[in-house]
């Protein structure tokens, strides 16, 4: 996506015509603040100011919608484990600094006079966050910038995280960064347990399995491989299902893509707007990791058995990185909404999740 021209300097408040409170600070894990978000009948959504990270969106049966580890860290320097952790300046080892960079491990504000963002009316509970660099910041990563990050809980119980990352330098030098929206979903379990009664099925041509937990959206992509030195290949076969350890970057993912978790009768739509690719703009990069059972158990703050019931799906800028001159401002929106579904072994027609 083009940087759009700066906005006017003294722009009105956000949230001049809308009625506070739109959030609620309260004390959160080890004396943490965190941000209440409270929606129409029940939905709910949790933030710190730490990371400025999501870690808990709540349906209105209030069954929690996203993982976080039963051993997450709530404690600086060490990013909290699951929610949706802001990789900025940095995704991943792609660059000098620290793994996905420090934005996840700097302690935001909020902002409660940001630069108007068109807002829809329906939604009443949303707070804006902001970092900037700190000198320190500024010795590992010499460019001032501003990243504002609005969450909000729509009328329906959808989450949306908008971006808006401008460059604040005045000695006329551009940056260039990499960025993800690093989301762990709560799933029912990962594991294509039946796969070996597939191979069955497949050899004696008694029908399809389907298994508990797949992707749909990223079938046929071509993806680099964390997992053998980025090497790229394509994506065989139907939607992603998993039998082992994953950590794939699909390339050119459409803007939307599901997450069917057929155990819980639940379908995730992520809906991706701004990240950029370098050759067609709708598309852009979608990372899905899972660490499965070795590496869950050399993780400090992951509990060995908890790989099942996580997913990592991370729309991303990575290979292109983004650009910003002075005075510009790139922006990018997540959108997330949890849909009942109630699909069976073959009746799923993934145009309608993916489209409809
Ligand atoms: O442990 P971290 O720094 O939170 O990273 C977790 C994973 O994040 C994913 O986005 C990366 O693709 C993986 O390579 C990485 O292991």
């Amino acid at each position: 996506m083009a940087a759009p021209p700066p906005s006017s300097p003294s722009p009105p408040p956000a949230a001049a015509t809308q009625q506070p409170p739109f959030y609620e600070l309260v004390k959160g894990a080890s004396g943490l603040e965190k941000v209440l978000l409270r929606g129409a009948r029940g939905f709910s959504a949790e933030v710190y100011l730490y990371g400025a990270q999501v870690t808990s969106w709540k349906n209105d049966h209030a069954e929690e919608l996203l993982f976080v580890s039963s051993k997450a860290i709530f404690k600086p320097p060490k990013a909290i484990r699951g929610g949706i952790p802001i990789c900025f300046p940095q995704f991943g080892t792609h660059g000098n600094l620290e793994q996905h960079g420090f934005a996840r491990n700097r302690l935001w504000t909020i902002d409660d006079n940001p630069p108007p963002l068109p807002v829809n009316p329906a939604i009443k509970s949303f707070v804006d966050l902001i970092l900037r660099p700190s000198d320190e910041d500024l010795k590992i990563w010499p460019h001032s910038f501003e990243f504002r990050l609005r969450v909000a809980l729509g009328p329906n119980g959808d989450l949306s995280l908008t971006s808006r990352i401008r460059n604040t330098s005045t000695d006329g030098r551009s940056f260039s960064y990499t960025f993800a929206y690093h989301t762990y979903f709560s799933v029912s379990d990962i594991r294509n347990i039946c796969m070996q009664v597939f191979a069955l099925m497949v050899l004696t041509g008694l029908g399809l399995f389907i298994s508990e937990v797949r992707v749909e959206g990223l079938e046929t992509m071509d993806y680099l491989d964390n997992l053998k030195g980025k090497e790229r290949f394509t994506e065989q076969g139907d939607a992603i299902v998993f039998e082992s350890e994953i950590d794939k970057v699909y390339l050119a993912a459409p803007s939307k893509i599901a997450i069917i978790d057929h155990e819980k009768k639940r379908t995730f739509v992520l809906t991706k707007e701004g990240l950029p690719d370098a050759v067609i703009a709708s598309v852009s990069p979608v990372v899905v990791w899972n660490p499965w059972d070795k590496k869950a158990k050399a993780m400090q703050d992951f509990g060995d058995g908890e790989y099942k019931h996580m997913l990592c799906v991370e729309p991303a800028a990575v290979e292109k990185p983004i650009t910003l001159k002075p005075g510009e401002e790139w922006k990018g929106r997540l959108a997330l909404s949890a849909v009942p579904s109630s699909y069976c072994s073959g009746q799923l027609d993934p145009l309608k999740v993916l489209q409809g």
